[in-house]
């Protein structure tokens, strides 16, 4: 199968204030592949991970120079629909933030919004959405019970499932698992393998094992500058670049 890219990031540069906190950042995201971003703390792998859905419109003192094409569309350009945005580019942070609403209702909320209203095609929703969040056998006979009495692990796939439900093409997860413990991370570790199918996933993680196992690709992030893209494999094994060597060997960071 021939890689296609999805999303393309050209000469990107994202200043607060005074500070530039992402320098020339260019890119290619491949579709349904999984990207990770490594680097230090405080290297810009957040910031530029927000940049591909334009979470940082948020941030008052934000500014941005350069382009990010999703499917060809500039996406800082005024043809662009930020509704339209975020339904196609999906995220899931850190820390699993579901509504204090139920299981249901957690996952029926993005469809009520962009206009579904049938009860009939939101149950149909709701469950192709947690079983794409393969959440489905473990809540089926709970869906109208709190979202916040579910487990950690529980909460987060919840969390994609929502996202799932406004049927994303692509999924941006700023360290999904760091908040988990070891068991519900290999249960997300090994959903990413399978909605890598369906969506193109770009991940944040501080697990270098983590970059390892589920991702395609790695992009390593040094002081707000791609240092390297290339292969997983290729970045672990064989890095072009002196100071990926010396971060993915434990030299620093
Ligand atoms: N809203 C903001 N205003 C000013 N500076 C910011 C803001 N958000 C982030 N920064 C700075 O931008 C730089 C990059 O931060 P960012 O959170 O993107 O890094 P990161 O690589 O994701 O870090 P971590 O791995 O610790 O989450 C840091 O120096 C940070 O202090």
């Amino acid at each position: 199968m021939v890689n296609r890219t999805k999303i393309k990031v050209n000469s990107l540069n994202l200043f607060y204030g005074d500070f530039q906190a992402l320098i020339d950042i260019n890119m290619d995201i491949i579709e349904n592949k999984v990207t990770a971003l490594i680097g230090p703390s405080g290297c810009g792998k957040s910031t530029f991970l927000r940049t591909l859905n334009r979470m940082n419109d948020l941030i008052v003192n934000a500014r941005i120079e350069g382009k990010v094409l999703l499917d060809e569309l500039d996406i800082y350009s005024e043809k662009c629909d930020l509704i339209q945005l975020r339904k196609s580019v999906g995220m899931v942070f850190q820390k699993p933030n579901p509504f204090p609403k139920t299981v249901y209702e957690n996952v029926a909320y993005g469809p009520r919004i962009h206009g579904i209203k049938e009860k009939s095609k939101l149950d149909e929703i709701v469950e192709k959405s947690l079983r794409g969040a393969a959440l489905w056998d473990e809540v089926k006979d709970r869906l109208n019970r709190p979202a916040l009495g579910l487990s950690g692990g529980q909460q987060q796939r919840l969390c994609i499932a929502r996202c799932l439900a406004v049927e994303p093409d692509v999924l941006l997860m700023d360290e999904p698992t760091s908040a988990l413990d070891p068991i519900s991370t290999l249960k997300i570790e090994d959903l990413l393998e399978e909605l890598k199918k369906n969506y193109t996933i770009v991940i944040v993680t501080h697990n270098m094992q983590q970059a390892g196992r589920v991702s395609d690709y790695t992009s390593f992030f040094l002081n707000g500058e791609i240092i390297e893209t290339d292969l997983t494999d290729n970045i672990f094994s064989k890095p072009r670049d002196k100071r990926t060597e010396d971060y993915i060997t434990g030299r620093f960071g």
